[in-house]
């Protein structure tokens, strides 16, 4: 199928979004790492708090906060990275997120099932009355509580340990606005913005990630009827079209047409909240 040359308009995305066309893996391993543990003395904050899920952005963001708090231990700082687990009952892809957890060798790693309290907000909700036009969205306004869920897991450790959370945006979900605003959009530092999905599984394998973690397929596995929904699924396009968009490569007519229109779309969730003055 015939692509078409890069737009101007493609061009402006791109740069908002903080894209470069091409990247060294390894200094941008290095310029994250050093960003996450320049953060942490700026703030005086003394831990860097994250979820791991066995997806590939929270592997790669995994290990560049363990290697930040290591140099910033070296440097005569008090620093921890506290790893979490946060699955909702029992995770189909666990061994991928114990994987991930071996590879990162984080200082503290906790568990904690967000079902107990994503299941009784939801029943909450309900019996005050909520009603649900079917069972699916139903199911997809229990992802968005089941993101959220995470957000205040990891803001109580955040609160405990005075520490920072760590996001794990990238330029890829960002552009389709693929995540639950202040859910898993909510963090501190974001140290992987700028780069596009392929750029993150680059940096993920200069740090020795292992190979089925950096080529997983992405999931956001919110909802129970659909588990492990590839995102590629829910958007209609796929992240190799969303990286040529982002890079400023050609993509096709109809791979321009539904990420410029979801960019557009999801404009208030790349924004702070709408204010009258
Ligand atoms: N024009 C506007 N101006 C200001 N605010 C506006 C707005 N339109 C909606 N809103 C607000 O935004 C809300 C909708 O946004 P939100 O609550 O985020 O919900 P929404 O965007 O509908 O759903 C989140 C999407 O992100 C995906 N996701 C979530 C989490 C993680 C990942 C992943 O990749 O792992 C993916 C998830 O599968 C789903 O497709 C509305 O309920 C409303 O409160
Ligand atoms: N089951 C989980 N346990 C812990 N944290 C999770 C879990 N699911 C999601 N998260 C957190 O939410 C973030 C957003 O999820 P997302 O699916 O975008 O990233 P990922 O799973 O790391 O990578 P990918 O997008 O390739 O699946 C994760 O990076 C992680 O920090
Ligand atoms: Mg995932």
């Amino acid at each position: 199928m015939d692509k078409l040359a890069p737009t101007e308009q493609q061009r402006d995305i791109g740069a908002t979004l903080q894209v470069q066309a091409r990247i060294d893996p390894q200094q941008a391993a290095e310029r994250c790492r050093d960003f996450l543990c320049a953060q942490l003395k700026a703030s005086g904050q003394q831990a860097l708090v994250l979820g791991i899920s066995g997806g590939v952005d929270s592997t790669v963001a995994g290990r560049l906060a363990q290697l930040a708090v290591e140099k910033a231990r070296q440097k005569g700082h008090q620093a921890t990275f506290v790893a979490m687990r946060l699955p909702y009952g029992e995770q189909k892809d666990e061994a991928d997120a114990q994987r991930a957890l071996q590879f990162i060798e984080p200082d503290e790693a906790l568990s904690t099932d967000i079902k107990p309290a994503s299941d009784a907000m939801l029943d909450a909700l309900e019996a005050g009355g909520l009603m649900f036009r079917d069972a699916a969205h139903r199911d997809f306004v229990l992802g968005n509580i089941k993101a959220r869920q995470r957000m205040i897991a990891q803001y109580a450790v955040a609160g405990a340990r005075r520490g920072l959370v760590v996001g794990t945006d990238q330029a890829a979900e960002a552009l389709m606005g693929f995540f639950t605003k202040y859910g898993d959009g909510a963090c501190d530092v974001a140290p992987l913005t700028g780069l596009s999905k392929r750029q993150v599984r680059a940096v993920g394998a200069a740090l020795g990630a292992p190979g089925e973690l950096v080529d997983k397929v992405p999931t956001a596995d919110l909802e129970s009827l659909s588990p492990m929904k590839t995102d590629e699924e829910a958007f209609g396009v796929s992240y190799a079209e969303i990286d040529d968009f982002l890079e400023g490569k050609p993509v096709s007519e109809r791979a321009y047409r539904i990420i410029v229109s979801t960019y557009s779309n999801t404009t208030n969730k790349r924004n702070l909240p709408i204010t009258p003055v």
